[in-house]
Order: structure tokens, then sequence, then C-alpha cells
């Protein structure tokens, strides 16, 4: 055992060793004690160990970790890898994507023929119904790298109907799966059926002598929905198409009730059991016993499947891990990643080896029996998981965008907690705290000013009493259907959405991990940063954010050496701890961020 580790993560195994008066049975006595204090820190005691006094919690802090932690050859070899030995981590927080619901199958013009019926009644079939598209949050998915790699997601076309009045069969559906915390929002549409819609709207609206002379026929991208019978050519096909019928109204799919009103929001920020719609698919056209009358009883057309909606979302994810870990670079947080985790992300003793956020998850509970850390609220499933973001190091006036600057921070404010890491070895660990905590509350600054000015600005474009025309569009696009028809799209409004509403970074529940506590001489230094951070908790002196609204409750500050996995589980069991709070408080409809709550809700016994 690293002897230079005792005073911090050992301090009973060493009053233990030198109280100690029999030798012979020193170790074995030590032993046990550790490992049963060890089960201890896993235990629902140490998870509810946020509602104990502040003495015995700082006691905890020197709770002693189990031998049977030392690391073996194996451990080490994967927390102190080469450079060389990572996997490449994907990650995508933010991007476009543009959906697109099944077109309907185009409806049928047949006639009944038999034995001795060689001109029998119109029996076309109608067109299938298009795919639907929907959307679900799952928890284990962390990244939007795979939507933004697709880039557009159809869902497919309605078959079309057939001859023995047999309809089309409906188009797939997909469903898209999002990480929990996704926000959707709506950049743009082009719904067929709803311009047709507005169209014959505007034309009934009409002086009905002017409607009567405006052209009624359908325009748009679908201006022709007739399906003609291929049988008929030449002067028959004619006549045909010059005693069309008024084209039918376009009709919508019972499902597009159950579809969210436009412009489309969606905040996902829990894990859903069930997929909510977001497209409808589209109608399938009708076959030709629909146009059967006294006059014409065998209609020699039928129409077209109305065309799916488009839309183009903006996909962001809102919430990016339960736990961010925020430091300098070169501070060991991608090794207590790997500590707590099963993640493969680099390590290198340079800075910036980290240059994407990587995101880890911590199981809690295997399934395996007795669950390592007992989280959750009473009455709701246990927790079993949490996920932590090991996010690019932080440099002195990164909230001006210096180092990896701003790109860095819009992370820093998507965690529901902040895990500030400090390097034990480095020079001044509190002020490593406090120039985090002033980068960190800088940007918070910057972010309320920009917010403030974009909303001074829409109010300055506001243009008083009157409903602005829009400007008039022009078809830019050339899209093909599925049968080879031209589609025209329109070009897309330039509409800039809002930066989210995120709760403020200072607010968040925050805490403190000490690593490379194994190297030498790092006592004082941890010893001055448990004292400041305890000043801080008690009010004695200024949240080193300089916010007066920021968190206070119970700031932790856990000693670990992630190099060796040690003090790790503590980490776990402090987190768990604090999501149980953070989930009673929301629970009980109180400000989660409300900094004077003191008040715990009772995690699992
Ligand atoms: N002795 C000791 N060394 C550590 C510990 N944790 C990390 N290190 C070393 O510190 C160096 C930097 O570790 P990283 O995990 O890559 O640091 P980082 O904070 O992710 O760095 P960036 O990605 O550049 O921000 C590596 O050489 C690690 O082996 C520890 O607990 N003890
Ligand atoms: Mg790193």
């Amino acid at each position: 055992m690293n002897t230079t580790m005792m005073p911090f993560l050992y301090p009973c195994l060493l009053r233990t060793a030198c109280r100690a008066t029999k030798p012979r049975n020193g170790p074995q006595r030590i032993s046990t004690c550790a490992s049963k204090r060890s089960l201890q820190t896993s235990s629902p005691r140490c998870a509810a160990s946020l509602s104990k006094t502040d003495s015995s919690r700082l006691s905890s802090s020197y709770e002693p970790i189990s031998p049977s932690s030392t690391p073996t050859e194996s451990r080490r070899r994967r927390l102190d890898p080469t450079p060389d030995d990572y996997a490449r981590n994907i990650f995508v927080d933010k991007c476009t994507l543009t959906i697109a619901a099944g077109s309907g199958g185009n409806g049928c013009v047949s006639f009944h023929r038999d034995a001795f019926i060689s001109d029998g009644p119109p029996n076309g079939g109608d067109g299938g119904s298009g795919g639907n598209v929907w959307i679900q949050a799952l928890p284990g998915h962390t990244s939007l790298h795979k939507l933004a790699r697709r880039g557009t997601l159809k869902a497919a076309r309605g078959v079309s109907g057939q001859g023995k009045s047999q309809g089309g069969r409906k188009g797939e559906d997909i469903c898209i799966q999002v990480p929990v915390g996704t926000v959707i929002r709506e950049v743009w549409r082009s719904d067929p059926v709803a311009d047709e819609e507005q169209r014959l709207a505007e034309l009934k609206a009409l002086d009905p002598e002017v409607a009567a002379v405006a052209d009624l026929e359908r325009r748009g991208p679908r201006s022709n929905p007739w399906i003609m019978y291929p049988g008929a050519v030449g002067r028959e096909a004619k006549d045909l198409e010059s005693n069309l019928p008024k084209p039918p109204k376009p009709r919508r799919s019972h499902l597009f009730a159950l579809q969210p009103p436009g412009p489309i929001t969606l905040d996902l920020d829990k894990p859903m059991e069930k997929p909510v719609l977001l497209a409808a698919g589209a109608m399938g056209g009708l076959g030709n016993p629909h146009f059967a009358t006294k006059e014409l009883p065998k209609p020699k057309y039928a129409t077209k499947g109305e065309l799916g909606i488009r839309l183009k979302f903006e996909l962001e994810l809102k919430l990016l891990a339960d736990v961010g870990l925020v430091g300098l670079p070169n501070a060991g947080k991608s090794t207590l990643l790997r500590a707590i985790s099963n993640s493969r992300t680099r390590i290198g003793d340079w800075a910036f080896t980290t240059l994407e956020p990587s995101i880890g998850t911590v199981i809690l509970d295997n399934n395996e029996g007795r669950p390592l850390v007992r989280s959750g609220i009473e009455g709701q499933p246990p927790r079993t998981h949490f996920t932590v973001a090991d996010i690019p190091g932080l440099v002195e006036d990164a909230h001006l965008d210096r180092g990896l600057g701003l790109g860095f921070l819009r992370h820093v404010e998507r965690a529901r907690i902040l895990a500030f890491v400090i390097d034990l070895s480095s020079s001044d660990p509190v002020t490593t705290l406090q120039s985090l905590w002033k980068e960190v509350a800088e940007y918070e600054n910057l972010r309320n000013i920009e917010v403030n000015e974009q909303s001074e600005s829409r109010s300055v474009e506001w243009t008083g009493f009157g409903k602005q025309s829009p400007a008039p569009q022009t078809p830019q696009e050339n899209f093909v259907d599925e049968e080879g028809q031209e589609i025209l799209m329109y070009p897309e409004p330039t509409r800039q959405l809002e930066p989210l509403k995120l709760p403020p970074i200072s607010a968040k529940p925050w805490y403190v991990i000490a690593t490379k506590a194994d190297k030498e001489n790092t006592q004082d230094a941890f010893r001055k940063l448990q004292t400041y951070v305890a000043s801080v908790e008690a009010g004695h002196i200024m949240h080193p954010s300089q916010q007066k609204n920021a968190w206070r409750n119970r700031v932790a500050v856990i000693p670990v050496s992630a190099i060796n996995g040690e003090g790790t589980e503590r980490v776990a069991s402090w987190t768990a701890g604090l999501l149980d709070s953070m989930q009673g408080a929301s629970m009980a409809g109180k400000d989660v961020f409300s900094p004077m709550d003191r008040t715990r809700p009772r995690t699992l016994e």
C-alpha cells in the first residue's frame, strides 16, 4: 500500500496501526474493519450521507478503502494506459435533421372481370397511407452523432392499391431514438396538404363572383392528382382528361390529430416509455370506385396518394450528463472517468489530450445481486447508473474563447452537477478552484447579457399593428418524388432559433474531487482546499463564482488517486446522493436549484 496516501485515504488504518498493541493480529483486524467500512461506503447509509451533520461528513471523507481495492496489474494498465490506447469518441450535441413522413400510395383503376363478365364494375383499391415518424428519448443514448451523420430520415411510402378491391399496404414507420435531455425545435416545414387546404380556404373566402372565375385546379407539388386508366390512349385519353371532375379535397390521416401543433418544440428531459408522433404519414389515393356516379358508372381514373410532410429540426442536447468534470488541462479528468466507468477515453501527460467531451456511464447496480451503491427515491425504481462527462480542460480567459473556450463552457452548463477536478500536486489548489469558478461565472454573465440583447433586438424589430405580409417566395429546389414527379420546394425561411434557456450554472450543485492524492506532499494542499470549501459552504467567505445565489449546500472535497482507482467509490456514492436529493426536490415541486434548500428527501434504505 502506498504510504503517501495513508493520511488521506487510510487515516483509520494509520490510527489503528499505531494503536495496535498486538502486531500478530493487527493486519487481520485492520482488514476486517476496513472491508466493513468499505461496504458502508457503498451502502444506503452513504447515499443518505448528505443528511448527516457536517462533522460526520468531514470525517466520512477520511473513510478507509478496502485493501481489496489495491490495483491489480490489468487495472493499473487500464488507468495508466499508453497515449495511443483509447477508443475514439464521437460526440455531437447539436445537429439538424430533416424528416419526411411517407407519401400515400396511389389509388388503382381496375374493373371486375370474370368468365362471363367482360366489362364489370370498377374495383380498384385505395393506396396505403405513408409511414409515420415517431421520436423517443431513451436512457443509454448519450450523443446525437448518428442522427447528425444521417441528416435526413424518411418513412416508407404507402403501397399502391390493386385490382379486386385490394387496398395497398401502409408504409413502414420509423422511430428516432435520442438521448434523454434532447430539445427538438422546428426550423422549417413543407406540408403540401396544409398548403392546399390554405389555398382552398382563401378561395372560399373570396367574393363568389371572383371565386367562380378563379382557378380551382390544384397547384403546387401535386398539381395533377389523377391517375389515368393505362388502356386509354389517343383520343380517348384526351376526352378523359378534359372531362375530369373537380379533384377531391386533400385528406389527412386520423393520426394527424396526435401530431404536435407547429412549430414543434419538444423538451425530452425524461426517459419515455412510448414514442411520440412527430409527423403522420400522408393518406393514400382513392381507387376508381370512389368516382363512380349514375352518369359515369365506370370511371377510368383514380387519385395519387398525398405527399408526406417534410420537417427540418434542430436537435440540441440540453443535458449532456448528470455530472460534468471541470478542471484545468492535465488535471486528471480522463483518468478519473476511466476509474469510475468503463470509458476508454484518451489519457496523456500533456494539456488538451481531450478535445471533445466524452460520456461515461457509472454503474451503481450491475444487477448481479447487491447493488454497488443503493440510490433512488422511495416509490420510484432504484437508480442503476448515472452519466459523467469528461469535458476538455479549461484555461484562463476561456470565457473570451481562449483555448477550447466557449465550446467547452457550453458543455459545462449542460451538466446537472459540476465536479471540479483539482490536481493536488499543482501549485495552489485553492487558486485553481477560484479561477475555474471565475471562468464559469464570467461565461454565465456573458450568456445572460447575450440573452438580454437578443430579447431587446426582438422588441426593436416589432413592426406595430397589422400583420406584415410575408415576402413572396419563389420555388428554389426541385426534388423528385418516388414516381419521378417534380416536387417544388420553397426556400427555407431564415428562422433563427433562440439559445436554449438553461438553469444558472452557479446555482448547480457542485463538489470538488481532489485528485493525484497519491503524490508526495499533497496533504497540506488537500487540507487547505478542504478548509477553504468548508468556509464557502458555511458562508464565511464569498462563493468563488462571486454570485450571491450560488449553491452552498454540502460541498464535499473527495480525495482520490484515480490512477490507482482509490477513493473513487465516494465519488459514485456522493453523486448518487446528490442526484437523489435533486430528484426528490423536483418531485416535491421545489426549485431544484434553490441555494437555500437544505431539506433532503429520504433515499432508499
Ligand atoms: N500520480 C497520479 N497521476 C495521475 C492521476 N490522475 C491522472 N494522472 C496523470 O495525469 C496526466 C494527465 O491525465 P489526464 O487524465 O489525461 O488529464 P486530463 O485532465 O484529462 O487532461 P486534458 O484532457 O488535457 O484536459 C496523465 O499522465 C495521468 O497518468 C493520479 O491520480 N495520480
Ligand atoms: Mg482528458
